[in-house]
């Protein structure tokens, strides 16, 4: 429950239906979630330029720029890593209702926190995506040598080495970057937004 009193939803003029059939094409989060590494940003970039090159409405929200900004305040403790999935679950929202396909690229680790932001949405509008990949393999790559400083006890609480990673129990994608190329991941997300409908 809010803190706010006195407040009524104003609905809008132009809705969501509207904003989809200007576009050509249905909107939806891709929830990208996984290890530090596993290769989220690098899919849920590549999935947003390839809709771009097709014309179609498309954003990236990722977890190292939105902490620059928006969730400044936060830091990697449970109570803040809650807080700032439940505030993009909330932009994500918003992106999606503005008729875009979104994909976001957190490492979101925890289910009910993710569970949560589901609830947010319509049936099939949020899509989450298992970005799977074994820690060993996350670890060799350390593309920001981050692993390497988590070991170093450089830096706390990081997640898969001395914070908790839960995978999802049933996402909608499941995507081994440790077996498939990028190339493929993108084709298998993109299978499923046109057996959805969605493109
Ligand atoms: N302690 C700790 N644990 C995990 N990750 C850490 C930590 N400290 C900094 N980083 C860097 O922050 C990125 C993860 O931010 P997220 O917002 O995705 O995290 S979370 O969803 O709130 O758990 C993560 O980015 P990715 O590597 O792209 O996942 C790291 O670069
Ligand atoms: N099949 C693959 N899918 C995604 N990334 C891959 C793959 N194979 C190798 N990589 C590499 O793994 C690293 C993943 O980094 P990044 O996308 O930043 O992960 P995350 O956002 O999950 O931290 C990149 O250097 C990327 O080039």
């Amino acid at each position: 429950m809010g803190k706010a009193t006195n407040i009524v939803w104003h609905k809008a003029a132009v809705t969501k239906q509207d904003r989809q059939l200007q576009n050509g094409h249905g909107s939806c989060v891709l929830w990208f979630t996984g290890l530090s590494g596993s290769g989220k940003s690098t899919l849920a970039n590549a999935v947003s330029a390839e809709l771009y090159r097709r014309g179609m409405n498309e954003y990236v929200l990722d977890g190292d720029n939105i902490r620059h900004g928006l969730n400044r305040d936060l830091g990697f403790s449970e109570a803040d890593r809650t807080e700032n999935i439940r505030r993009i679950g909330e932009v994500a929202k918003l992106f999606v209702d503005s008729g875009m396909i979104v994909a976001t690229a957190f490492i979101s680790p925890f289910r009910s926190d993710r569970d949560q932001v589901r609830a947010l949405f319509e049936e099939g509008d949020f899509i989450e995506v298992f970005v799977d990949c074994p820690l060993a393999e996350c670890e060799r790559r350390d593309p920001k040598q981050l692993y390497a400083k988590a070991r170093r006890g450089e830096i706390k609480d990081f997640t898969g080495i001395d914070s908790p990673y839960e995978p999802p129990v049933q996402p909608e994608i499941t995507i081994h970057t440790d077996l498939l190329s990028v190339e493929k991941a993108v084709e298998q997300i993109f299978v499923y937004l046109y057996r959805k409908n969605i493109i």
